[in-house]
């Protein structure tokens, strides 16, 4: 796409009709893209132009049209000053000229915002209702940084994906209000009153209901993919369903125009973890539309399962659920690749896949295309019209009719994480009582002559077979936990599952610290030696190192902890749980009443962010 400014020249070709005055999507047009000659060109028609025929930055026609070339300046202005006409504050111009061109702004007071009913990495998103129509909308406000060329790059991108797009399963525009001074740029959606991560926290769906939601998923890639568009984030909570049961693809933020005649190095770091698959993990650069099978495969099995099918904290953590469900890949598969990491997470353990034995519950041609779209190769992963057309679809139990499923009482991702938020406050609230009444109870008996704070990687010497953990409750030094250092990645939020969020770690491995009887015993002593096993059966070298990472909600990993003065002294005598080890000498009373306060504040966060 490149921006307007880049290029040195540019060919004004004269348009000759002058019928379109709207686009698809309603947007009146007719304000704008006057050309030179005075001839109009639709939004659709210029970025047609725009997208696979640059010829007109290039500089004179080649076809007997006369064409103007003008200095680049020159031009910029031109359609600075087209646009400001149209009624865009000329900063949006300077920064995303392309994406708007053609449209005419929204005007906000036509609009009244109510509640805040999603949020996302880079948005915040409002109901809203039109005073005139009454109708409801969805507002997507977009952080972006105008000086940020990245930014400003994702958020134009999504504008003009979206105008691209024309069809029943895939989120309509209806157009963008921009502030005339503040940079603030809100994208004014259909409102949808649900998405799949919502709904799969509360309600368990029919066989028909899952096929009725997987044929309008694969209906709007399939949309997608023929419109040469990438969506590269489908994942559940980017799936929008209305009342009338109809599912809408959303959150184009990172989707991209590709071409496989002209092929681009595109970037790896896409796709929310749980959902990318291995030749993104592995860094490849030029994947094509078959990234978006995976995540459909992963959507498809979490319909039926209820919960995420890969669900790892880490990008090597990841790909090493992957290759125990779906197999590990055969030697050529390193061998042909020519990806960044692949020596890196190379794993020497050779799994056999164990998709059909999770799935033994579901339908026969359900697993089979789940297994499908799970192709570690992505070349076998076919593409959405073939999914359409598999067997799964033509045998029964058929699709539900869009019209005929459940209405639900409106939930959303956003729903489901307030549920858990509250639910994990509870918990720790809990524990964090059942410790306090522990702590006092060794503090009556026996003063400590110092205490741990457990909230972070513990250096413990495995070669004491354990004898540290006597050697701790004998010193009566006793465990807090730190409710700051919390271990999940957001994403992880968006499933209301209490078994996830243990097998996730915190509140389990919390509450095996938290429990003065239990961390000491069998329990924590399996625990342990399940870490050093795992390490050792893996053969991921960097497993551990990636334990210690934090996986924001797009899955990108940061390091956390992982600096090099966590560890000490030999790496293989250590087990690393989550958080720094601190000897404190802290009254007790006083460090209860810190613990107080966190909960404190961690209760007004969260009644402030409702
Ligand atoms: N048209 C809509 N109608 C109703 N709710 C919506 C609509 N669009 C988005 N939402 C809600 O807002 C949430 C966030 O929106 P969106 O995914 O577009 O933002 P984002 O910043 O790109 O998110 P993320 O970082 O998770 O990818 C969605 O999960 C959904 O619950």
């Amino acid at each position: 796409m490149g921006c307007i400014t880049s290029k040195n020249a540019v060919s004004i070709r004269p348009t000759l009709d002058n019928n379109n005055s709207s686009n698809q999507r309603g947007l009146d047009l007719s304000k704008v893209n006057v050309g030179n000659s005075g001839r109009r060109r639709s939004g659709k028609e210029f970025e047609r132009d725009c997208e696979f025929d640059d010829s007109w930055r290039r500089g004179p026609e080649v076809n007997g049209t006369k064409d103007l070339c003008l200095p680049l300046s020159n031009i910029h202005n031109y359609i600075e000053a087209e646009q400001v006409a149209a009624g865009w504050p000329s900063w949006i111009s300077s920064v995303a000229a392309e994406a708007i061109q053609g449209l005419v702004p929204l005007q906000a007071s036509e609009y009244k915002k109510m509640e805040m009913i999603g949020q996302g990495t880079y948005s915040e998103v409002f109901k809203t209702v039109h005073h005139d129509t009454g109708k409801m909308f969805a507002m997507k406000k977009v952080r972006f940084d105008s000086n940020e060329p990245e930014s400003v790059k994702f958020m134009a991108r999504e504008i003009q994906v979206l105008r691209r797009l024309n069809h029943p399963n895939v989120i309509g525009l209806e157009g963008v209000i921009v502030s005339q001074y503040v940079k603030t740029i809100y994208l004014v959606f259909e409102y949808m009153d649900h998405d799949i991560a919502g709904l799969i926290s509360r309600h368990k769906f029919s066989e028909p209901q899952v096929k009725c939601y997987m044929r309008q998923l694969l209906s709007g890639l399939e949309h997608c993919h023929s419109k040469s568009v990438m969506h590269r984030d489908i994942k559940c909570a980017n799936l929008l369903v209305n009342d009338s049961g109809c599912l809408k693809i959303a959150d184009f933020g990172l989707a991209r125009y590709y071409s496989s005649a002209q092929k681009q190095p595109l970037t790896s770091r896409v796709v929310t973890l749980w959902y990318r698959p291995p030749e993104l993990i592995l860094g490849s650069t030029n994947y094509e539309e078959s990234v978006d099978l995976w995540s459909v495969g992963c959507v498809f099995a979490e319909l039926f399962l209820r919960k995420p099918i890969l669900d790892g904290r880490t990008e090597i953590e990841q790909l090493h659920r992957i290759f125990k469900l779906c197999g590990s890949p055969p030697e050529d598969y390193w061998k042909n690749i020519k990806m960044p990491n692949a020596s890196v997470f190379k794993s020497r353990c050779h799994h056999e896949g164990n998709l059909k034995k999770i799935c033994k519950d579901l339908p026969n041609y359900a697993v089979n295309l789940i297994e499908k779209l799970l192709s570690v190769n992505s070349k076998k992963r076919g593409t959405a019209s073939d999914a359409l057309h598999s067997l799964y679809f033509i045998t029964k139990p058929y699709e539900a009719n869009p019209s005929s499923l459940p209405k639900y009482p409106p939930t959303k991702e956003m729903d489901a994480q307030i549920l858990n938020r509250a639910a994990q406050l509870l918990s720790d609230q809990r524990a964090a009582e059942e410790a306090n009444s522990q702590a006092k109870d060794i503090y009556t008996k026996k003063p400590p002559h110092g205490c741990i704070n457990f909230s972070g990687p513990l250096q413990i010497p495995s070669s004491s077979g354990f004898e540290w953990a006597k050697k701790t409750r004998e010193s009566n030094a006793f465990i807090r936990p730190s409710y700051e250092n919390s271990y999940y990645p957001l994403a992880r939020n968006t499933v209301a599952n209490s078994e996830d969020q243990h097998r996730n770690g915190s509140p389990r491995n919390k509450q095996l610290f938290l429990n003065r009887e239990e961390p000491f015993g069998e329990k924590h002593a399996a625990f342990i030696q399940k870490m050093q096993s795992r390490r050792h059966a893996d053969s991921f070298h960097n497993f551990d190192n990636g334990l210690k990472k934090k996986t924001d909600v797009n899955g990108v990993t940061n390091g956390m902890s992982s600096n090099s003065s966590d560890y000490h002294g030999d790496e293989e005598s250590k087990v690393d749980f989550s958080g720094p080890l601190l000897c404190q000498t802290h009254e007790v009373n006083e460090l209860l009443e810190n613990h107080e306060q966190r909960i404190g504040k961690a209760m007004r966060k969260l009644l402030f962010k409702r």
